[in-house]
């Protein structure tokens, strides 16, 4: 069963609270921290949340700590909500060689099947299902959603928004991997948690979901043209074209100079926020 969360630590942050909750996931069959910011418009009224899907490597830290969204969304009256990147603790399959890319970490925002990995690698269900549903048992936080992530999690929130048709307002992404079943992570990843019949890999990659979308809401993505990985790994110009090829509205800013890391997240947050803020309103 979901466990009701349990606070690990809390820290007044503009006025709202920046806190980390520990609950047991049904979904995962661990237990899982995310990373909470409340706005000080919580203290009196339900507010609507933003989900934030990270990247490879990354907890449920990274993005509260380095993206400095806590400002905006204070004043917005928006809620942060920021899981994990996969199932962590005894029992979880991680990669064979301990890659950073795979496993532990590498959860793809997917429900795998393929042994040992479908056990507890279901992040596709937990983030769009069990842990909305979690957020909005426990928390001044109503219906109202967005999405967005970063690499993996830019991903993540793209297929997370297309599969799941009217359960989210609004989605964005900064250098989501846009095409995994043709790229190395990508491929990687879906051999190990979904097997070789790549049939089964379209369900979870957003430019094969592009194709049929019922819902045909807006994607906002913003690239660094300094990514070390943009040729090899991003490759936004597949978004575009599945986008182009679909009739599927895409807003897709290169950003000069920009990489990969948490500084282009930085310079550039304030701006989605207050695009999801806007859609969060209607
Ligand atoms: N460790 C990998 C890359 C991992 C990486 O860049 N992770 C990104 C997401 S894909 C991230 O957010 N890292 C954590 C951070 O910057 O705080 C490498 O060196 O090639």
């Amino acid at each position: 069963m979901t466990g009701a969360p349990q606070l690990v630590s809390a820290a007044c942050c503009f006025g709202g609270t920046q806190a980390r909750y520990r609950h047991s996931s049904a979904v995962l069959g661990c237990e899982m921290v995310f990373s909470l910011f409340l706005p000080p418009r919580a203290a009196d009224q339900s507010v609507p949340a933003a989900y934030w899907l990270s990247g490879l490597t990354c907890t449920d830290e990274n993005f509260v700590q380095k993206a400095g969204a806590q400002r905006v969304a204070a004043e917005l009256g928006i809620a942060l909500v920021v899981p994990d990147t996969s199932p962590r603790g005894p029992g979880v399959a991680d990669d064979p060689e301990g890659a950073y890319d795979f496993g532990l970490g590498a959860g793809f925002y997917l429900d795998a099947s393929r042994e040992p990995f479908a056990r507890h690698y279901r992040m596709g269900d937990y983030v769009a299902a069990e842990l909305p549903a979690l957020i909005e048992a426990h928390f001044p936080i109503d219906g109202r959603r967005a999405v967005f992530g970063h690499s993996m999690g830019g991903h993540g929130a793209l297929v997370t928004a297309l599969r799941h048709p009217g359960r989210y307002r609004s989605v964005s992404a900064f250098a989501p991997i846009t095409n995994p079943m043709a790229c190395p992570w990508g491929e990687k990843a879906f051999t190990g948690y979904l097997g070789e019949d790549r049939a089964l890999w379209r369900p979870w990659d957003a430019c094969a979901l592009i194709e049929s979308a019922p819902e045909r809401l807006p994607l906002l993505v913003d690239q660094g043209t300094a990514d070390a990985f943009l040729e090899t790994q991003l490759r936004p110009r597949a978004l575009e074209a599945a986008c182009r090829a679909a009739g599927h509205p895409l807003t897709l800013r290169l950003r000069q100079g920009y990489d990969h890391s948490y500084f282009f997240i930085a310079s550039f947050i304030e701006d989605h926020l207050r695009f999801h803020a806007r859609a969060l309103a209607e």
